[in-house]
């Protein structure tokens, strides 16, 4: 065979490959999606040609096969697409899409990934060598009269084009791979990287043959007989549903297709269709599952392909925060992948993409809601933290989620932001015309607070999950003359602050003389006794944390950048409610007697805070003992 030609593919200056190797290294597996995407690429080609008719052959079967050969060490990417002459070898390889190595390393500087590089450098192809130290090129163009061609490389600036020896329609890949790269002869390793980056590509992918049982024929009794055959073992799904329209899909349809993304996991909510084409194009398919606690687990299960390619599974610029924990698939071909993190955040396809997104995820919640309410509060408890975070983060998200937003009570009602206002109002509204919103981060703990309060025929949210904080923080602005207050943040009679007060039944003396008892029965430090005048049937002794004091620590300790806050010492205030007869029953008391007395009262508020422990509660039970 003589040789037609050899050459230098067209890099200025030194060898590209070793900075390829370097660099890509890490994912190096990323090869087999360029080289089987190139080969559904000219799959594809040859069919529009056929359908324009530009090509009067045999389209035939679509396929691209991934075949290894474990003695020969070789991986081979075969197609039936529109092959190649040895010009368009010499135009679409030699002459690598950049004008040398010196821009390539420039340009590369601040890329963390290969995919950020090879594909914006026209180096899909060039990748083999991230595994391969040699690479072979057989092909056999669809033109009338091409003659088969083979093109060989051993990764470095040469190489050779001499006639091949193809003698159907099509391009074979063939790659000898390097002693650091064996691990991808290994049949399940290849399946493995086929199952990540091409489940979905639009044309069959055949990787080996695999055995399949199929009805043939009945035995003597009737029973079907099944018979063990060879077939080929196709890895994709060439139509996967993101690629059809709603109206042809059913709900069993998307169960199902969820179950083969996330098979171990449970039946998600419900789901949105993404279908746009103007102006950018993106097709998918979105979940809401059903939240576990651990939701660091739960991100990134949304994985975003171009063309049914599959590209990357973080997609943190391009779907909101705050929907990170939705899952499915986005596919557009608009979304730059090959450029840095902080260009994708400025890109105007992104941006647009973002708010598409959230507008979808808003529109089919407000039509759940307004569709049938009772389904719509059964899936609350898991909504409510991506209509909570979404609120907080996206002003947009806010402005429509305040009608399908949902607030529950200690009674387990739920109530519209709306509805909530109109019930409590008439009861809530303080000496200045502020509603004030109470609620607990835990029931069970501020359990006579929350009955105090109902006592008054307040009513009582229940705000108990991380989020909450900020969600409360969002909502105090928002809505307008309205305050929100833990209810364990004040007596139940100074919650909201009316005009009416209680009478005080003891004089100027008494409170003075009630006062100093108190203070001397107290040990812990950070304690302001203040005696008050509360309904007579509200414990003597209650101790609470003020509402703005306790946010503001809350949120030092959250790393909110409150750190003065976070170094103050607790202070909380002891109300002696004055109005108790146990007050009067102290003031007749003396001695030990009175002391005891109030240590007893003061340790059982402290008990009801959860804040006695250790020898103070040792010293309680003995004194408790004493007593009965
Ligand atoms: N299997 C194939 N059959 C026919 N032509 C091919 C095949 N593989 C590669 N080519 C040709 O070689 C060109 C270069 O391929 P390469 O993968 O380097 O870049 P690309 O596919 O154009 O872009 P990228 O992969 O970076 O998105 C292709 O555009 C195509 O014309």
């Amino acid at each position: 065979m003589s040789i037609q030609e050899k050459g230098n593919i067209s890099i200025h200056t030194e060898n590209i490959f070793p900075i390829i190797k370097k660099f890509l290294y890490s994912d190096n597996e990323i090869f087999l999606r360029e080289l089987v995407s190139n080969a559904v690429d000219a799959v594809q080609k040859i069919k529009r040609l056929g359908s324009l008719g530009q090509f009067n052959g045999e389209v035939g079967q679509p396929l691209v096969q991934v075949a290894v050969d474990k003695e020969a060490k070789t991986i081979t990417i075969s197609d039936n697409g529109l092959g190649m002459t040895a010009e368009e070898i010499k135009k679409y390889i030699n002459q690598v899409a950049f004008s040398g190595a010196s821009e390539f390393v420039e340009k590369f500087k601040d890329a963390k990934d290969a995919n950020e590089i090879i594909g914006k450098f026209g180096l899909g192809f060039y990748s083999a060598f991230m595994v391969a130290d040699l690479v072979e090129i057989q092909t056999l163009s669809y033109q009338d009269g091409s003659e088969p061609a083979r093109w060989v490389c051993d990764g470095s600036t040469e190489f050779e084009i001499t006639e091949g020896t193809k003698t159907t329609r099509g391009t074979d890949i063939i790659l000898h791979v390097n002693k650091d790269s064996e691990e991808f002869l290994e049949e399940s390793k290849l399946q493995e990287i086929l199952d990540k980056y091409a489940k979905f590509l639009p044309v069959p992918i055949k990787f080996g043959t695999k055995t399949q049982s199929i009805e043939d024929g009945v035995d003597e009794e009737g029973k079907a007989k099944y018979n063990d055959v060879e077939v080929d073992n196709i890895i994709n799904t060439t139509n996967p549903i993101w690629t059809k329209a709603p109206a042809d899909l059913s709900d069993e349809d998307y169960l199902n297709f969820y179950r083969e993304l996330y098979p171990f996991s449970e039946e998600p909510l419900f789901w949105i269709h993404l279908n746009v084409d103007y102006p950018f194009n993106l097709t998918g398919v979105l979940y809401f599952p059903k939240l576990k606690n651990d939701f660091e687990m739960q991100r990134n299960k949304i994985k975003l392909y171009s063309r049914q390619v599959f590209i990357t599974d973080e997609v943190k610029d391009i779907v909101p925060e705050f929907l990170m924990l939705l899952h499915g698939v986005i596919d557009s071909p608009d979304i730059p992948l090959n450029v840095s993190r902080s260009f994708l955040q400025a890109d105007s396809n992104v941006k647009k993409i973002n708010n598409y997104i959230t507008k979808k995820v808003a529109d089919k919640l407000a039509e759940l809601f307004a569709k049938d309410r009772k389904a719509y509060e059964d899936k609350w408890k898991d909504i409510g933290i991506f209509v909570k975070y979404g609120m907080i983060s996206e002003e947009k998200f806010y402005d429509k989620a305040k009608d399908f937003a949902l607030l529950g009570n200690t009674k387990n009602e739920l109530f519209t932001l709306p509805e909530y206002k109109e019930k409590v109002a008439p009861l809530q509204t303080d000496k200045n015309g502020s509603v004030v919103y109470l609620y607990t981060n835990d029931a069970s703990k501020q359990d006579a607070f929350i009955q105090s309060a109902n006592k008054k025929d307040y009513d009582v949210l229940v705000l108990d999950s991380p989020i909450d904080n900020h969600f409360i923080n969002q909502l105090e602005q928002k809505l307008e003359k309205t305050s929100i207050k833990r209810v364990d943040s004040s007596v139940a009679d100074k919650l909201i602050e009316k005009d009416e007060v209680n009478e005080h039944v003891l004089s100027e003396d008494q409170v003075k003389e009630v006062t100093e008892i108190f203070q001397k029965a107290i040990t812990k430090p950070g304690m302001q006794v203040e005696i008050v005048a509360l309904n007579p049937d509200e414990l003597p002794v209650t101790i609470t944390m003020d509402e703005f004091m306790r946010r503001m620590k809350d949120m030092a300790a959250m790393g909110g950048g409150m750190g003065f806050y976070g170094q103050m010492p607790d202070s909380y205030k002891v109300a002696i409610n004055g109005n108790h007869k146990l007050v009067s029953k102290i003031l007749k008391a003396e001695g030990e007697e009175q002391s005891n007395l109030a240590k007893q009262a003061v340790d059982l508020a402290l008990l009801a805070q959860g804040m006695l422990t250790g020898a103070e509660l040792t010293a309680f039970v003995s004194r408790s003992v004493e007593l009965i």
